[in-house]
């Protein structure tokens, strides 16, 4: 018996829309509209309902009044954004940014030399306590109950974070509780001898819960008044994906209608935790894979309907290449969502692979700031850009790629093989990144991150049970080992692009293993092997940011692109 509902996407006949997009963009043309949704968090009721359950869940087919929507639903975005005191953007901090006292006391500066702005504040962990949280559960498992207090990365947490209250005048007992409940889960961790993904997300979600405590003790200690919130309390609905959930449209209307409502009652700067959510079914705390507070930061743009959201990292920006492959990377000023979003999806750590798609669905301008170089102009990521001059925007590298090559055993002309063999993949439940196919062929790579995020045994066998399956109907060869370079551009130049691209490979004797150019057209990606893809990197690198493309474009002849637009 279903009594509780949320209706995540709303299905008119037009388009599907957010469900807050409806109040505030979609005027309602009908009296009765109808809707498919996913059921979540209590919420509101239909009129008539049906429910039948697919792969992930249940679906929901239902329908309910104009009136309900006016009268029952969440208030629409432009109540946020409207009004001369309001919140007006949000700002989030990463780990480098926070990483100690004397960052957390620059970044206070920083936000108050904005005094026009009323800032939503994201934090993540402080430094590198993601990672030392991990290690710690790790050790726990096998170290015994006994000697939990002696892990020494959970000594350095401690050290780290009291140090950091102290050289801020904060009082300890601000995160006393988390403190002693990291160490109650170690040592559960420790009696069970064993981490699941679900421990692991509550374990590290300590780094950001004490994180947000500590600096919004802090500004308020300073004058500046600050309130924490925890995200798995103020409606950061996920999927129960552990270690890579994915957000549910339950959070807009949840989030918005939290931080509004407080902001009214008392104004206060709010001081969100980056990366957490909490698993719809589970009720448990997930995350939102790693980088996940770029996320978290931009779903809050999209539900408040800020004007902007700004990510503050420890680089001026997004770069032309990962600056630790190659330290001459220069800052690229201008992205649109796509080129963005296909570059993070394709590897550069500097953005979470999903966090674009709320700010490109809100259509909110994201910057990508320096904490360390304010003054920095950073990288503008819009829905649309000058693409007049642009031919090459970044490189991005993907390491540890798993590659499948499948034939098909039957003969040319034989139908259906593709559909075959992708429903061998969607049955396993694994997604694809990259895919060159002929009529009886076919090369992919296997997402690492979804792959990952299972248990390593399960990996292994989830691999050989691809490879069985696919076995049935094609010759198979599996590939470890090798890494997809993505050039991300203008594809209105892909020619240019490519020979200039395939010019740099020749010279440094590398053989591509395959190529894709992605229908979002600003990708082309090429497999090579692992270790020899930083020399790959480094060689185009230097071939189109320090290179002779005029001489190239003299010969080429193609027509320059003008604007993208998504
Ligand atoms: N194309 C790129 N542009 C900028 N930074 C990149 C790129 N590729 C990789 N990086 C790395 O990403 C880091 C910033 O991302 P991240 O560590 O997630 O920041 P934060 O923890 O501050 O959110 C940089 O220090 C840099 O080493
Ligand atoms: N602390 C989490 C979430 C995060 O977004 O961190 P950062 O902003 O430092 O990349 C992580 O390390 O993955």
């Amino acid at each position: 018996m279903v009594n509780s509902l949320y209706f995540s996407s709303v299905k008119t006949p037009q388009s599907l829309a957010p469900w807050n997009s409806l109040h505030l963009r979609q005027p309602l043309q009908q009296q009765q509209l109808h809707f498919s949704a996913w059921v979540g968090v209590n919420f509101l009721l239909p009129r008539s309902l049906s429910i039948s359950s697919t792969c992930r869940g249940f679906r929901v087919e239902c329908s309910i009044t104009k009136t309900d929507v006016l009268e029952r639903g969440v208030p629409a975005s432009q109540n946020f954004s409207g009004g001369d005191n309001q919140l007006t953007c949000v700002m989030k901090f990463g780990g480098s940014s926070v990483a100690n006292a004397e960052r957390m006391r620059e970044v206070a500066n920083l936000i108050c030399s904005f005094p026009n702005e009323r800032p939503v504040i994201v934090l993540s962990a402080m430094g590198k306590t993601t990672n030392n949280l991990l290690l710690a559960g790790e050790n726990a498992v096998s170290c015994g109950v006994i000697n939990v207090s002696c892990i020494n990365e959970l000594s350095f947490i401690k050290d780290l974070h009291l140090r950091t209250m102290d050289e801020l005048g904060v009082e300890r007992s601000t995160i006393e509780t988390q403190l002693e409940d990291l160490e109650q889960l170690l040592k559960g961790i420790a009696m069970m001898k064993e981490l699941t993904p679900r421990t692991r997300d509550y374990l590290v979600s300590f780094g950001e819960c004490m994180s947000t405590r500590i600096f919004a003790a802090y500004l308020n200690k300073i004058g500046v008044k600050a309130r924490q919130y925890d995200a798995f309390e103020i409606g950061f609905i996920t999927t129960d994906d552990f270690t890579n959930a994915d957000i549910l449209e339950a959070t807009y209307p949840a989030v918005a209608t939290k931080l509004h409502d407080d902001w009214n009652r008392e104004p206060a700067i709010p001081i969100v935790t980056g990366f957490l959510g909490k698993g719809w079914r589970s009720g448990a705390v997930t995350t939102l894979g790693r980088g996940g507070s770029d996320l978290t930061a931009t779903t809050i743009g999209k539900a408040l309907g800020l004007r902007e959201i700004q990510v503050w990292k420890d680089v001026d920006g997004v770069l032309t290449c990962d600056p630790n492959i190659c330290p001459h990377a220069e800052p690229v000023p201008y992205l649109t969502f796509e080129e963005a979003a296909e570059l993070a999806y394709f590897g550069a750590q500097v953005l979470h692979p999903q966090s674009m798609r709320p700010a490109k669905e809100g259509d909110i301008p994201v910057r990508v700031k320096n904490s360390y170089n304010p003054n920095a102009p950073g990288t503008l990521i819009t829905r649309s850009r000058d693409m007049s001059t642009a031919v090459l925007t970044s490189i991005v590298l993907k390491r540890n790629v798993t590659m499948l090559d499948i034939v098909s055993t039957r003969m040319l002309g034989q139908f259906g093989f593709l559909a075959k063999v992708f429903s061998i993949f969607e049955d396993l439940g694994i997604s694809v990144d990259v895919v060159a196919t002929s009529e009886v062929s076919l090369s992919l790579t296997l997402d690492p991150s979804k792959l990952w995020s299972r248990e390593l045994i399960q990996q292994a066998s989830e691999l050989d049970h691809v490879v069985e399956e696919l076995e049935k109907i094609a010759v198979v060869n599996l590939l470890q080992h090798r890494s997809i370079i993505s050039l991300i551009g203008n594809v209105q130049r892909s020619s240019l692009i490519l020979e200039k691209a395939f010019r740099e490979l020749r010279t440094n004797g590398v053989n591509v293993q395959m190529i894709s150019q992605g229908a979002s057209k600003v990708n082309i990606s090429m497999i090579v092997n692992d270790d020899e893809a930083e020399k790959c990197v480094r060689a185009l690198h230097a071939g189109f940011f320090n290179g002779d493309l005029e001489e190239l474009e003299l010969d080429s002849g193609e027509e320059n692109g003008s604007m993208s637009r998504q």
